[in-house]
């Protein structure tokens, strides 16, 4: 008895502890509350453990308890007497009570308990104590209330049990007898129900206020750790604790990963996926048999199903069959929830209610009603299979390139041909048409062969990902790359695209490298290119010739001592003069260029004029001109590359490097929509690439990058991409002193322009509160023209004053202190400032070099980062983040 006062304040500050583990945010309470009071500390002798020479072995109530609360449901009053290596038993006093839920009650018992020796140790609801020590067990009075768990209650702090007479049963504690505990009529204690559920009220209450000051990313129990600590997630209520807390917040886990307050209540929709993958976490801290068996639990325990009452097909409830059919068809819907969907049973479009389609699953199903027009919501006019369909459907239908005026109704069978309605032919197939798979991925529509490769990389996708717990919610996460022409968009999306891998080991995306047709199709687009180029060079000549020609005559005029005769022979030839026969073939290229037909001469002019292409590439003349290339303003920076190249690539055997491909223009469609697919490995963060495991789970990402011009009238386009995660905006920065004609014949700066199309994107409503990130991009090109051209070229940029350093040197780049850096970083602050203005919210800022693959995956590790902070943003504050990225990206502007 001692004991048990002098250690008061320990077993206080036990409760304290305890409150918060048991710390509950799930469904509403809607149970009956627990039968036991509080009592008087002096009055519990009962309840007690003795240890002798061979303890309780280790797990040993687990697999006692669960049958016998397999039997029994709801126990009122439980007087135990449990001693070292007894078998426990059960009574059941009253035939209609029976305990509720099995493993509440082995967790009940021992999560509960104190240890006022202190040498009692309690972890997974298994009691584990050394020889001799005697301890009270503490069970709290109904156990259909599990919440009853983790209440302290009374000064004592400790719940206990009331016989029918008010007192407390003894029980004689010989290590010898059989450990009996009983069930006691529920009425009898009737008058303790109101003082606890006052009590547990007020608990609950004070829990979840403990829930506001608890410091996000803790321990939910210990309240010690942070965001980077590593913890199990209660699969219902969310609650996270740490390695030391988790299994004395759990318990034996009888229905898997819950806090013990949670059992017995259906779990959060969003973890099913992972339901019964161990994490790594719990592969430590139990041994591999009991994760089978808690794992097992938690995917097949009734408590964690989905129940068909919940699941509502085109307004009716769903009956147990009907779940069934839909769980098990060939492509059921992925990740089903408790909701409302409709189905349309022709096609087997499958979405939420009110929503635009998700999925495609096995058609002709009978479950639930039949589909209603509205649905999806839609309010186009135009319907399919009864379905009026939404904006984003339409916009497909549109660009699929099928008639969709005089809002007709189509009928679309499962395999996509489609007829309008009142006619017997069919008109074609949706998903047969080109073009259709992409506009349908880039809108986030299902696309059906699709479809059924989602179901079931998905479902390969959470057993891969088993070993570290819950899948990502998401998942692929899509990211919007837009930028005025020229800024670099393409070049970018290309970095980010699987064949980056080709010629870059160490980058991690994932490979898919190209067919022999696309090599093929890249070629010929290549060899274009180099023609065009060549053509822009030959123009270039033949005005510079011009010039120095006209120069010339200007200064014969003046020199008269030079007889005119011998002179007129002399000036008919500059430096930038060619042969007639390079003279002919260069006003024939000019001609087809001007005619617009440049690919139509592919492939044959490589097998033809080859020859004369290598010819004019060596001559004077043209190495001249190319010498003056940057006065070629039509003359893409890129286009030396392939110059350089042009004896080469112009012959028929030309095979395009992986650097040619990258570096080449227009390999990403050019109607303004491209995407691709890239992924990192979780964990990776920094350079140490090869320190990561090949096996790591990866995140999916998307890249959709849309042209300006694709943009459409008042940037419509831009509602398509609801559920883009964060857009990207990107700026070529050597673009200050460029100027362009938007169509009204006045010229605009360049760098103006592409302010103008960022205001424009970012005030679309569908970007309210999206993260932005800037990529101000090229680089390179800045560095080295900086030196040469003033950045006040361009007006926005008027008030830069640069510090000019004696040791200045625009090559130092990591100095962060060139020129090229400052102008980096005051053009960043501009936009900033900018964004500012607008939005009133914070615009993340990163540099790129488009053409190094390192900068560019930078930049999208670094939208990551973004999107993650975005997330956790309410965990952190801002100081926090800050430190986070400059340390591990030095060019990044927060
Ligand atoms: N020097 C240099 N050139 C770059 C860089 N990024 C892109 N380029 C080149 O700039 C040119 C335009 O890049 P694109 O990626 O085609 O630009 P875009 O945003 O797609 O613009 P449009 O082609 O008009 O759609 C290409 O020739 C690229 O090779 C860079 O960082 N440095
Ligand atoms: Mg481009």
């Amino acid at each position: 008895m001692e004991g048990f006062l002098s250690k008061k304040s320990e077993i206080e500050e036990e409760e304290e502890e305890y409150a918060f583990a048991s710390e509950y945010d799930g469904p509403p309470l809607n149970y009956e509350l627990p039968r036991a009071v509080p009592i008087d500390i002096k009055r519990i002798p009962t309840a007690s453990i003795v240890a002798s020479e061979t303890s309780l072995s280790d797990r040993l109530l687990l697999p006692v308890v669960q049958p016998i609360l397999a039997k029994t449901r709801s126990v009122d009053i439980v007087d135990s007497i449990v001693s070292p290596n007894s078998v426990i038993t059960f009574e059941e006093i009253d035939g209609d009570e029976i305990i509720d839920e099995i493993s509440s009650f082995s967790t009940l018992g021992f999560s509960n308990s104190h240890d006022p020796s202190g040498e009692l140790f309690d972890t997974s609801g298994v009691l584990e104590f050394s020889t001799g020590q005697e301890c009270s067990l503490e069970l709290s009075g109904r156990i259909d209330s599990l919440d009853t768990l983790g209440f302290s209650t009374g000064s004592s702090g400790v719940l206990g049990f009331e016989k029918d007479d008010g007192n407390l049963e003894c029980g004689n504690g010989s290590p010898k007898r059989t450990a009996v505990v009983k069930f006691r009529d529920a009425d009898s204690s009737g008058r303790m129900c109101d003082e606890l559920s006052q009590v547990e009220s007020e608990t609950i209450l004070e829990r979840r206020e403990s829930d506001t000051r608890v410091k996000k990313g803790s321990c939910y129990r210990c309240f010690k750790g942070n965001r980077f600590t590593e913890k199990e997630v209660c699969i219902v209520c969310n609650a996270k604790y740490c390695s030391n807390c988790v299994l004395r917040a759990m318990g034996s886990m009888p229905e898997g990963r819950k806090c013990v307050p949670c059992i017995g209540y259906p779990i959060d929709e969003s973890k099913r996926a992972g339901l019964g993958k161990c994490s790594r976490m719990l592969k430590k801290l139990l041994s591999q048999l009991e994760i089978r068996q808690i794992m097992n639990v938690e995917k097949f325990c009734d408590a964690n199903q989905l129940q068909a009452e919940n699941v509502y097909v085109n307004g009716v409830q769903l009956c147990q069959e009907e779940l069934l059919l839909l769980q098990c068809c060939p492509i059921p819907p992925p990740k089903l929830k408790p909701g409302r969907y409709w189905y349309d049973k022709v096609s087997g479009l499958w979405g939420k209610e009110g929503n635009k389609p998700c999925s495609f699953i096995s058609p002709h199903m009978n479950v639930g009603g039949a589909i209603m027009p509205h649905a999806s919501n839609g309010n186009t006019r135009v319907f399919i299979n009864n379905r009026e369909i939404t904006k984003v459907e339409l916009r497909m239908l549109q660009l699929a390139g099928v008639q969709c005026a005089g809002n007709p109704h189509f009928w679309v069978d499962e395999d996509g041909s489609y007829q309008e309605e009142g006619q017997k032919n069919v008109k074609g197939n949706l998903w047969s048409k080109a073009g259709t798979k992409l506009v349908c991925t880039v809108l986030s529509l299902p696309f059906p062969s699709k479809a059924t490769n989602l179901c079931r990389e998905e479902t390969n996708d959470h057993i891969n990902r088993g070993v570290t717990g819950y899948p990502e919610k998401r998942m692929t996460e899509k990211l919007l790359l837009v930028g005025y022409s020229g800024s670099g968009t393409s070049t970018i999306l290309k970095q980010a695209s699987p064949l980056s891998c080709l010629f870059q080991a160490k980058i991690l995306y994932k490979a898919e490298p190209f067919s022999e047709e696309e090599r093929e199709s890249i070629k010929l687009m290549i060899q274009t290119n180099v023609y065009r180029y060549l053509g822009v060079l030959l123009e270039g000549r033949e005005r510079f010739e011009e010039e120095s020609l006209s120069q010339m005559r200007e200064n014969q005029s003046h020199d008269h001592s030079v007889t005119v005769g011998s002179s007129d022979e002399i000036n008919d030839t500059t430096i930038y003069s060619i042969g007639p026969r390079l003279k002919a073939f260069s006003d024939w290229l000019l001609k087809v260029m001007m005619s617009g037909n440049l690919e139509a001469i592919f492939p044959a002019a490589t097998r033809e004029y080859a020859p004369l292409v290598e010819e004019l590439w060596r001559d004077a003349a043209i190495q001249a001109t190319f010498n003056r290339k940057s006065e070629l303003q039509v003359l893409p920076s890129i286009a030396s590359y392939f110059l350089e190249q042009v004896v080469d690539i112009s012959r028929p055997d030309y095979e395009p490097s992986n650097a040619d491909i990258l570096y080449a223009e227009g390999i990403t469609s050019s109607n303004g929509l491209a995407c691709t697919d890239f992924s990192f490995p979780q964990s990776r963060r920094d350079g140490y690439i090869d320190a990561a495991d090949p096996h790591e789970p990866l995140l999916r990402y998307q890249l959709i990058r849309v042209h300006a011009r694709g943009l459409g009238e008042n940037f419509k386009w831009l509602e398509m991409f609801e559920d883009v995660r964060i857009a990207v905006f990107c700026v070529d920065l050597s673009d200050y002193d460029q100027f362009c004609d938007e169509g009204n014949g006045v010229p605009v700066n360049k760098m103006v322009a592409s302010r103008t199309l960022f205001e424009s994107v970012i005030s679309h409503p569908i970007f309210d509160n999206m993260e932005f990130l800037l990529i101000l991009n090229k680089f390179d090109q800045l560095e080295q023209k900086i030196e040469r051209v003033p950045l006040s070229q361009c007006e926005w940029f008027d008030d830069f004053n640069p510090l000019i350093s004696c040791h200045r040197s625009n090559k130092s780049s990591n100095s962060g202190s060139s020129l090229a850096h400052q102008a980096f970083y005051y053009i960043a602050v501009k936009f900033k400032r900018y964004f500012y203005s607008l939005t009133g919210r914070k615009l993340y800022v990163s540099l790129v070099n488009g053409l190094d693959p390192d900068t560019v995956d930078g930049a999208l590790r670094y939208a990551r980062e973004i999107m993650k902070w975005d997330e956790e943003r309410a965990n952190f504050s801002t100081s926090e983040y800050s430190v986070y990225s400059t340390e591990q990206c030095s060019d990044f502007i927060e």
